[in-house]
């Protein structure tokens, strides 16, 4: 991956993802020099329930960070500054004195909060957090899931108010190993994913005291809220502290914001979906803090050093990727995921068929825990390429479904959509996306915009790059795919798929 051609200085981006975690050192223009990427474990100890864990997750982080410095042949004096992104929500509780998390960091997907969840909507209400944090009150978030490690795990809560352990995210557990934990580690946060927690006050982005006692989350565990570029702390002690020590750890977001900064949406009204095991768009929305109406998450896009927070509004879609997946591992109808494409092309059009993949109930814009997935529509004539078809067209319209949940909020009208991430290889569904949006779909060279967009913000937080226009002027288009469905079909087949969407809900009794 060295490129020949590339002269440092550098710097370096961590992804601590959902199921891996990788490390990219960058060129000055934005180029990736060298990529280091490791797995890790998914652990399912119960449905519904899932975790990671966090001593496997740092020992990854080290060594795919080495990894990377050592396929760019460079040292710690070419490189200006490391930053971090990483999947968001995820939930790890530790003790200060020793490092040991108390239990497997709670994953964003995990639903064992639910009820505690309805419980707080009922005793609490859900108005004043969507009015103060931003969120509705679901097991996604990680308040919740904090409430639940010191309800669960013994002794907890006692030691959680005697100020002996430390709540965080993944980028406060990476950012605090990296900078010397037990040893002075700095227990920091920013806000793009303090915005997650469900007990930051969006409007002051501090901890909100009265939200934190209603969910029940001592205040003595919580980080620090940080901009999102900045130096947090200097790598220190350890492996990595050899390897690059006095490296200035100087960005924090959450991967999907990190995704928005890379993508160099940077206006308001810019925005990026990305295509992965699951959809994340999100728009800018400036300096508007906008409560979603349509079931929108009003989130943090980012904030750079002392200047104001830019905020965003942002569509969760649980289920995209991981569809084409079931479908070549549950279904066996496809042997690699990019065989969905070539099996959908087989047919014309969807013979009918409508698959809305409410595996695990429905995200944005319903939030609804009580549906389930329907295949809507079969007929005798339905064919598994039919099939095909349907399950790409599930991710167009979650993003059309989610892009009239934007504009209704924002009273922006999707100008152009930039897209990323592994579904974005798929040129039939770029398309797709492109006719059911009615407007155009943009993809960039660089498609690994999470570990970018964490790479900008570290390198403008230490002036190796100067503005975001310095930024703008990496961007370059690689694809763009424009409408070419007539308005009349996307308009039948619009109402098709929303008819299917109802008919996924309440299928779970007794929840919602
Ligand atoms: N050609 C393709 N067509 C449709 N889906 C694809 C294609 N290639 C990969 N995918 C899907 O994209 C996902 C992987 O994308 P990636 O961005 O690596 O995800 P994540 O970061 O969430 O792990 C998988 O769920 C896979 O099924
Ligand atoms: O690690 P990813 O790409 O699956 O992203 C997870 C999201 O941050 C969840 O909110």
């Amino acid at each position: 991956m060295t490129d020949a051609h590339t002269a440092g200085p550098f710097i370096a981006a961590i992804d601590q993802g959902t199921t891996s975690s990788r490390c990219i050192v960058f060129d000055r223009d934005g180029r990736i020099v060298s990529v280091d990427q490791k797995e890790h474990e998914q652990i399912f100890p119960r449905p519904g329930w899932v975790e990671h864990d966090a001593n496997e997750i740092w020992a990854n982080v080290q060594e795919v960070v080495a990894g990377a410095v050592a396929k760019a042949g460079i040292t710690r004096d070419d490189i200006k500054a490391i930053g971090i992104t990483n999947q968001r929500e995820t939930t790890l509780v530790w003790d200060r004195h020793t490092g040991e998390p108390v239990h497997n960091a709670i994953v964003w997907q995990d639903t064992r909060t639910d009820a505690l969840c309805r419980e707080l909507a009922r005793n609490v209400g859900q108005d004043r957090f969507r009015r103060e944090t931003g969120l509705p009150l679901a097991s996604y978030f990680a308040g919740p899931k904090a409430r639940w490690l010191l309800d669960n795990v013994d002794g907890l809560r006692e030691r959680a108010e005697a100020g002996d352990l430390l709540f965080g995210t993944m980028d406060t557990w990476v950012i605090w190993n990296l900078t010397g934990g037990v040893d002075g580690g700095r227990h920091v946060t920013d806000v793009t994913n303090a915005s997650r927690t469900l007990l930051m006050n969006l409007h002051t982005m501090r901890w909100d005291e009265r939200i934190c006692e209603s969910i029940g989350v001592p205040a003595q565990m919580l980080p620090e809220i940080r901009s999102s570029a900045e130096v947090y702390g200097e790598i220190r002690g350890g492996r990595l502290g050899e390897l690059l020590g006095g490296v200035p750890v100087a960005s924090a977001l959450g991967d999907q914001q990190a995704a928005l900064f890379g993508q160099t949406c940077f206006s308001e009204g810019e925005t990026k979906s990305t295509y992965g095991t699951g959809t994340f768009m999100v728009m800018n929305t400036g300096d508007k803090l906008i409560n979603s109406y349509s079931g929108l998450l009003t989130t943090v896009g980012y904030q750079i050093g002392d200047a104001k927070p830019v905020y965003a509004l942002e569509g969760s879609i649980a289920v995209t990727g991981s569809l084409v997946q079931w479908m070549r591992d549950q279904m066996g109808l496809i042997s690699t995921a990019a065989e969905i494409e070539t099996l959908a092309l087989s047919v014309e059009d969807n013979g009918g068929a409508y698959f809305v993949p409410a595996f695990s109930g429905l995200f944005a814009p319903y939030w609804r825990s009580d549906a389930r997935g329907v295949i809507a529509g079969l007929t005798r004539y339905v064919t598994k390429a039919h099939l095909a078809r349907a399950v790409l067209e599930a991710t167009a319209w979650q993003t059309r479904e989610i892009a009239d949940a934007m504009t209704k909020d924002s009273g922006v009208e999707l100008a152009a959509l930039k897209v990323d991430g592994g579904m974005t290889s798929n040129n039939l569904l770029m398309q797709t996306l492109s006719d059911f949006l009615d407007a155009p779909v943009v993809r960039p060279m660089v498609a690994e915009t999470t570990c970018l967009g964490a790479a900008y913000a570290a390198g403008l937080a230490v002036g190796f790059w100067n503005s975001t226009d310095d930024l703008r002027a990496n961007w370059r288009r690689a694809a763009e795919w424009t409408p070419r469905m007539d308005a009349a079909t996307r308009d039948r087949e619009y109402k098709n798929w929303l008819k299917a969407v109802e008919r996924t809900m309440g299928w779970i009794a007794d929840e919602g």
